[in-house]
């Protein structure tokens, strides 16, 4: 039984990140530093996001000054102001809000209108920096801190912390182990885990933080567009650029289906990210107001709708050019559902009410006086606070709060105690609650619901703290995540699998109310792909036929996705990645090779750490590794299942970069292959992979060398077995075993012929290690691949966006292709491979005998 180790991911499936990270492994809470590489390969897991008691908040006017505040257990207890850092001014616009009384409140929503609401500042165009930082609690309570490297690496390690520790004192130890996690840190901070923009392109590194003003116009939030910033990810990918508008701006659920290697984690991570934020901003405003926090649901996107008309055009545009089962106006009817559903839960809250009346209030911001009255009073104001606390910033900086949004990753030892903790020591309900659950089904979850245990000790820690203890007594209230995602959803619909998964969405599925205020996004790169069932079944007429609406429909009911979700299909026909280069190479045989946990997990830390490395890999490394700068993919083994041929494939071209995926074709794999080509689209083979044929002949030379080594070692063995054999029978049957019996002269030739042998033997096992040693390539070869060229020509796959640039390289490739497998063909002859004896059922010879009778006869 493999245990369960739900690891998660990332928000990101950051796991080669973590491998560096080895350090981590030691600490305390190892589960929850430490990736799901550390634990095993194949599986990913479980991913959720807890609540954060504290944080600091920072609000940009326009003037560049900052309004800076540390909210304790969801009240103020400090507000200063900084100065404005021009470090920070290449990025674009950062945060934020949030004040203390009520008149502060009000100034503030009064700012934020005129600012073009605060915290997402989509057509601000100053810069600042954003935080979002957890506080310790008073001194000498227990003190649960989750931290987290916020925004900036979205999807990276996230890290969770417990500690009895005096608040000073933890501040303090802090500072010394994060003294740049604030994002508003004037220097680059230190990235502690793998970064995956500068470690996909090396070359390109990010040396300023590059301009985000693309992000901006899928309301990406500030926080989120300094991290991105610092990632070096200017502009979304097609899958978030469709994606995040409607996510964020239109509370949609999601269904997406990209190509491997898309940014589909963003897609869902970011408006996740933006829900918690906004969130947490409502729920401190109106603890403030003292309204209870937890009551207040469905009012996620309150500033979204104080944007300006623009934007929300913007989201229009793009959903009417995505690919979308949306009819027209859609989005601006889930909008107006979502501010109906604000006002029918109006009367609850008065909070409710000014946020109604922001709204309204923003049309008549629109009036520029108004406008200019709104920004005199806070230059003002902040001038103010300015003239009082102008050093403040060192101050506040020495406390150096931590930032966090309150991640935890569930793997094997993943601690949930904070839960409890929290839920004992605050009354207030959502406090010790998960507000986001990302859940990858995984090859592991499938085995461990396959061995029949399902109640692994992670399962069991997950499902406690979700509150749930078995089918009867489920802590429903618990269960009310506002966002769920699924990624690599597809596996889900694997019959008989994720048993275990199906029942826990189920169970989460069962709190209605949540369920309709949560926020569900659905990925994978293998959405929309269906199998022609098998013929047999094909012919029996109740067998209704899969399509992809169907099987989205079906994994959208099972993962609980309210109706009218938006869907987003930006897969190509045949499957893989765009920038994915595919060629096939037939081979005789193929292998297996299998290797122990531990083994594996080297190999992988080893293989991140080299830029030459090889590694050799089961499906255990197909889905979800996100290794940087892999080159080439080979598949030893035709792939059972298209998803996997193009899940395996995707670990090379990701993010857009070029890959090239070879599959190794034996013989017997024909079948499989052609079936292959069938589900993802291909009208044409595959192209074969260009080999030179100076290299071919070379390779066979040392081949025949080598078979007659190895005759001639065979005999060599054999012969002094032989000998052997007679001596010890003689031995054993105490007679005198003498060779002298046989003719003299007669073992006089044999001896010689023996020491000939040998001396041959010897020769050409010399000759033969004296080629191998030598290169099939001269070292001054300066080419990518053993081909002619030196590099890799295969012709373009007709449709490919490619081909319509690089025709005339097309063309040469082409040309010198035909010309290379001529001569490959023509090699292959010479080095005399049989071709596999085909076996024929017996029926096909029916009446073979008669007819070569006839024949003969005739003859
Ligand atoms: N907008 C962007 N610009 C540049 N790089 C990006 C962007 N979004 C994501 N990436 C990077 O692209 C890589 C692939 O992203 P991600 O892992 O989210 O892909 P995916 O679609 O989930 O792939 P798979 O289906 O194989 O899991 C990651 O290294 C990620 O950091």
């Amino acid at each position: 039984m493999v245990p369960i180790k739900e690891s998660f991911q990332k928000m990101g499936k950051n796991r080669a990140k973590t491998l560096k990270k080895t350090g981590d492994r030691e600490r305390k809470n190892a589960g929850l530093l430490s990736g799901p590489v550390l634990s095993s390969l194949e599986f990913e897991g479980l991913a959720g996001f807890e609540e954060v008691s504290s944080c600091t908040l920072m609000k940009l006017s326009k003037q560049g000054q900052v309004q800076r505040e540390v909210w304790e257990d969801g009240k103020i207890v400090k507000k200063k102001k900084e100065k404005e850092r021009k470090e920070n001014t290449a990025v674009g616009p950062e945060c934020e809000i949030i004040s203390d009384t009520k008149k502060e409140r009000k100034k503030k929503k009064k700012k934020t209108k005129t600012l073009n609401s605060g915290t997402q500042a989509q057509s601000n165009t100053d810069s600042s920096t954003s935080t979002i930082e957890g506080e310790d609690k008073n001194e000498g309570v227990n003190v649960h801190t989750t931290k987290v490297d916020t925004l900036k690496k979205t999807g990276d390690v996230i890290q969770g912390e417990e500690a009895n520790i005096p608040a000073t004192k933890t501040t303090k130890k802090r500072k010394k182990q994060q003294p740049h996690i604030g994002i508003n840190t004037t220097t680059p901070t230190k990235k502690a885990c793998y970064d995956r923009a500068t470690c996909h392109k090396k070359d390109q590194l990010p040396t300023k933080k590059v301009d985000v003003s693309a992000w901006e116009e899928v309301f990406a939030p500030p926080p989120v567009l300094e991290a991105l910033a610092e990632l070096g990810f200017s502009q979304p990918t097609e899958i978030q650029k469709l994606v995040l508008p409607a996510a964020i701006k239109g509370l949609r659920d999601i269904i997406g289906a990209a190509e491997t290697g898309s940014g589909k984690t963003l897609a869902f991570g970011i408006p996740i990210i933006n829900g918690i934020l906004n969130d947490k901003m409502r729920e401190a405003e109106q603890n403030d107001s003292g309204v209870e926090n937890s009551d207040v649901e469905f009012e996620q996107n309150d500033y979204q709708f104080e944007q300006d008309g623009q934007t929300e055009e913007n989201v229009k545009d793009l959903q009417d050019s995505d690919i979308s089962t949306d009819e027209e106006g859609d989005d601006e009817a889930v909008s107006k559902e979502i501010l109906e559903a604000d006002d029918s839960q109006s009367d609850e809250n008065s909070d409710k009410e000014e946020f109604n009346d922001e709204n309204s209030d923003n049309e008549e911001l629109n009036d520029e006086n108004s406008d200019n009255e709104e920004l005199n009073d806070e230059n003002s104001d902040n001038e103010e606070l300015n003239d009082e606390n102008s050093d403040y910033v060192a101050e506040d900086e020495s406390e150096d709060p931590i930032q966090s949004l309150g991640c935890v990753k569930v793997i094997d030892d993943a601690d949930f105690d904070f839960l409890e903790k929290e839920d004992t020591k605050n009354t207030k309900k959502s406090q010790g609650k998960l507000r986001a659950l990302i859940i990858t089904p995984t090859r592991e979850l499938a085995v461990q619901n396959a061995s029949g245990d399902s109640k692994t000790e992670c399962s069991k820690k997950f499902r406690h703290a979700l509150g749930i203890q078995d089918r009867e007594s489920v802590n429903i209230a618990r269960l009310s995540h506002k966002y769920l995602a699924v990624d690599e959803t597809d596996r889900m619909v694997e019959r008989g699998h994720f048993q275990e998964l199906t029942q826990l969405l189920e169970m989460i599925n069962s709190n209605k109310s949540a369920k309709e205020q949560r926020q569900t996004f659905v990925f994978s790169a293998t959405l929309t792909i269906v199998h022609s069932a098998p013929r047999r079944l094909n012919m029996k007429r109740k067998v209704v036929k899969m399509t992809s609406e169907l099987k989205i429909d079906q994994l959208a009911k099972i993962i609980g996705v309210k109706s009218n979700p938006k869907i987003v299909d930006v897969t190509r026909k045949f499957g893989t990645a765009e920038s994915l280069t595919e060629a096939r190479i037939n081979c005789d045989k193929s292998l297996h090779a299998s290797l122990p946990q531990k083994q594996r997990l080297k190999s992988l830390e080893k293989f991140s750490g080299n830029p030459h490395a090889l590694l050799l890999a089961t499906d255990v490394a197909a889905r979800g590794l996100d290794i940087p700068n892999i080159q080439h993919v080979i598949h030893y083994h035709v792939p059972r299942t298209a998803e996997t041929y193009i899940h395996r494939s995707g670990r090379t071209a990701r993010a857009y970069q070029e890959g090239l995926s070879i599959l190794l074709i034996e013989s017997s794999e024909l079948k499989k292959y052609r079936q292959l080509c069938h589900t993802l689209n291909r009208a044409t083979d595959l192209p074969p992979f260009p080999v030179d044929a100076n290299v071919m002949s070379q390779v066979k030379s040392r081949i025949t060398l080598a078979r007659t080594v190895e005759k001639l070692e065979h005999k060599h063995r054999k012969t002094h077995a032989e000998k052997e054999w007679f001596r010890k029978a003689a031995e054993e049957a105490e007679l005198v075993f003498e060779e002298d019996e046989y003719d003299e002269d007669h073992e006089r030739e044999k001896s010689m012929k023996a020491a000939h042998d040998k001396r041959d033997l010897q020769n050409k096992r010399s000759v033969l290690m004296k080629m191998l040693a030598t290169p099939f390539i001269p070292s001054s070869f300066s080419g990518k691949y053993p081909t002619q060229t030196g590099f890799l020509v295969v012709p373009n796959r007709a449709g490919s966006k490619l081909s319509n640039t690089k025709n005339e390289d097309s063309n040469k490739a082409l040309s010198i292709m035909k010309k290379e497998s001529k001569e490959y063909s023509k090699l292959l002859k010479t080095i005399n491979i049989k071709a596999p004896v085909k076996r024929v059922s017996k029926k096909k010879f029916k009446g073979s005998d008669k007819r070569k009778n006839k024949v003969s006869k005739m003859n």
